[in-house]
């Protein structure tokens, strides 16, 4: 049985609307909302700009000049539009409508590739390519969407499926059933963008490709490239004119470069565009860009401007898939196609997951430690990642685990490091038969490892859905495996929201006490006192951003972070020095009197916390000003803290490409 809602004027009801999961939940498969049908939101958004004269402060519009600005970089960044000025009396005058198809799935029969061969589908030449990668059976992901998303070529579609079920062939294997299908039209022209978060999945994704080719070169005529940043823009483009690929991978922030200077010659005859961890492109610091990339193309197409269809993937994904669908899909309908049972969580039901609870980052950090000296020794070929909260952190770790493993290899791995290195990391990690990837969230999200035996993290992810996504690169492609997460006392209000908003409960509990012999051992490791508070306030301020998404109390974990420094150096009288106020500034707790407990406060930063101190022992409103700087869901004291999440994203996650460089000033420091 199928429901329909018809909702007019969707801007209005789009907060009465209940999210995708409550859909699901309510058992209603068909949504039909309804909002302005000839463009999209932000180009809408530009016309708006124009006539009430947009000014280069309003971050991520266009400007009167049809540039593009981002931010407070406006001219720096100033990006000239590819689309062309429209009147825009004329623009309010219609409504679409969008329709969210979700298909009840009784009684499935199983797709194999023969069928879809013998059906016509795919091609028999995709057919021999795949086959010969010798996989038993399509997974479920690609039994459910390979035929709808060839089958009508109206609809855009979104696909969740759990980590490690084969998304990537899932959408490939379509777009090159499409480029095959349309192998006369336009074959020198890019027809479909696949779009990731990180570079190093961009280039996977190419790999992926490549090994469609190399299984028969008959399709090595359907050309791929990646474009991403940390690479030569000059060579990239070069390449493009060279090899005129069909398929382009890309990070959003490089191909935003390349459409603004070759979008009109290549990018005319674009039919897909793909979101690989479509809700990661969602987010802050990337869902501009999105638009902007979305708006682009539709400018530049020779069809229509809602001739792209937009195919969205990941393992996790919730509401905010509904402002995605708003703003970057062009179809009237969309396909929502679900591998995952509306009651069960999106993590990997084959990985045994393990919590470690200690008393703060310092006990964790020794848990970690002795965790791997047992599994190296115990366990033959033991392979594993472990997930720390910052770049310093991982510098960190993977310096005192070379020391304490011996001859157990090791790799670092984070945005930090430059690209081709980045690289050789990846594949040596890909082929090595066992070692340890000591990595921030740069690698959490889409790249498949082989082999992982465990996944570990010290400390919380930098977002709920990571949580996921970390575990997930175990247990790929059929097999099992393990996560274990070492938390502090203070950071297991993650753990009840993961219960409460993912539906995940960790089943494995212990708590950990350190020897005083591992203290001891920890401590000889340590070469810099300085190196240590640097470390340790770089979690603080990642932190600082995170705690209120992840469910953490602010001033606990603080606390418990900042008494590693007497823990790590064997006493618990020192603290970390900070010398003057701008330190204090930059970890957003310049007007949090609790800084004088974490901290040994010298110089100004002293003098500055007393005044502050004092001046609130006078004030009638002292509460309410203390509370100004903690209070998550305070408009004030938010704003420092969203400075710092956004600062800590970047750090963490190790987004891509200009917007690496527009945060430069942050990541020299962190
Ligand atoms: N039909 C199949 N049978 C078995 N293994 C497969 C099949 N299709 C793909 N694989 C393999 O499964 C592994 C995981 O695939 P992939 O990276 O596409 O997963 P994913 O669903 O995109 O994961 P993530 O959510 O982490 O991005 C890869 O090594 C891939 O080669």
């Amino acid at each position: 049985m199928t429901t329909t809602m018809m909702l007019r004027n969707a801007g209005f009801m789009k907060s009465r609307l209940p999210g995708f999961a409550e859909l699901v939940k309510s058992g209603l498969s068909v949504v039909t909302v309804s909002r302005n049908y000839q463009i999209s939101s932000n180009l809408k958004r530009e016309f708006q700009y124009n006539r009430n004269g947009a000014t280069g402060r309003d971050k991520g519009y266009y400007s009167r000049d049809n540039s593009h600005s981002f931010g407070r970089h406006g001219g720096r960044f100033a990006r000239k539009a590819p689309v062309e000025d429209k009147d825009p009396d004329s623009l309010d005058a219609k409504n679409f409508t969008k329709v969210v198809v979700m298909p009840k799935l009784e009684n499935e029969v199983e797709v194999t590739l023969d069928q879809l061969k013998d059906e016509n589908i795919i091609d028999t030449m995709l057919h021999l390519s795949i086959s010969r990668m010798g996989f038993p059976n399509l997974t479920a992901v690609q039994q459910k969407t390979i035929k709808p998303i060839l089958e009508n070529e109206d609809r855009d579609v979104i696909a969740r499926a759990k980590t490690g079920t084969g998304k990537t062939f899932a959408f490939l294997i379509p777009l090159f059933e499409h480029l095959i299908r349309t192998r006369r039209e336009s074959p020198d022209m890019v027809k479909a963008v696949v779009l990731a978060p990180t570079r190093d999945l961009a280039l996977q994704i190419e790999q992926e490709v490549h090994k469609i080719h190399s299984n028969n070169y008959a399709l090595k005529k359907f050309g791929c490239m990646s474009v991403v940043g940390g690479t030569k823009f000059g060579q990239s483009l070069f390449q493009l004119k060279k090899t005129r690929p069909n398929i382009i991978i890309a990070t959003p922030g490089r191909f935003i470069a390349t459409v603004e200077a070759v979008g009109a010659e290549y990018f005319k005859h674009v039919d897909f565009k793909v979101l690989d961890e479509a809700d990661r492109l969602l987010e802050i610091g990337f869902k501009d860009d999105l638009e902007y990339i979305s708006t682009s193309l539709n400018g530049l197409n020779d069809v229509g401007k809602d001739h792209i269809r937009t195919l969205l993937f990941s393992a996790t994904l919730d509401e905010k898939v509904q402002t995605l669908a708003d703003d970057v899909m062009n179809k009237s309908e969309c396909l929502f196609l679900d591998t995952v049972d509306k009651n069960e969580p999106e993590s990997h039901e084959k990985i045994e997951q393990s919590l470690v609870v200690s008393q703060n980052f310092a006990e964790s950090t020794y848990a970690v430690i002795d965790h791997l000296l047992k599994q190296t020794k115990n366990v033959p070929n033991y392979k594993a990642i472990l997930f720390t909260p910052t770049i310093k952190a991982t510098k960190f770790l993977s310096n005192l685990l070379k020391k304490s493993l011996h001859r157990y290899p090791v790799y670092e791995f984070h945005g930090k490091i430059d690209q081709a290195k980045r690289t050789r990391i990846v594949g040596s990690f890909k082929g090595a038969p066992a070692g340890l990837l000591v990595c921030t969230d740069v690698g959490a999200r889409g790249m498949d490892f082989p082999n992982v035996t465990e996944v570990l993290q010290l400390g919380v992810p930098s977002e709920l859905s990571n949580y996921v996504h970390r575990i997930g690169r175990t247990a790929r492609g059929g097999k099992e495996g393990a996560s274990v997460i070492f938390l502090s006392d203070s950071e297991l209000g993650l753990i009840e929201n993961l219960e409460k908003e993912k539906n995940i409960s960790i089943e494995n509990k212990s708590n950990y006490e350190p020897s005083s012999e591992i203290m001891e051992n920890v401590e000889k490791l340590i070469e810099s006192e300085e190196e240590l508070a640097d470390v340790l306030i770089s979690v603080i301020s990642f932190y600082r951003g995170n705690s209120s998404v992840l469910g953490l109390d602010e001033n606990k974990a603080f606390m418990s972070i900042a008494s590693s420094y007497g823990t790590f150096l064997k006493d618990p009288t020192q603290k970390i020095p900070i010398y003057n106020k701008g330190m204090l500034e930059k970890i957003g707790l310049v007007n949090n009197t609790i800084s004088s407990e974490m901290f040994d406060l010298k110089g100004d930063a002293s003098d500055h916390m007393e005044r502050l101190a004092m001046s609130r022992s006078r004030s009638p409103n002292r509460k309410f000003s203390r509370n100004k700087s903690f209070n998550p869901s305070n408009k004030y004291g938010n704003y420092k803290s969203n400075n710092y999440r956004n600062f800590n994203n970047r750090d963490s996650r190790g987004e891509e490409d200009y917007q690496y460089k527009r945060s430069n000033r942050f990541r020299e420091r962190f």
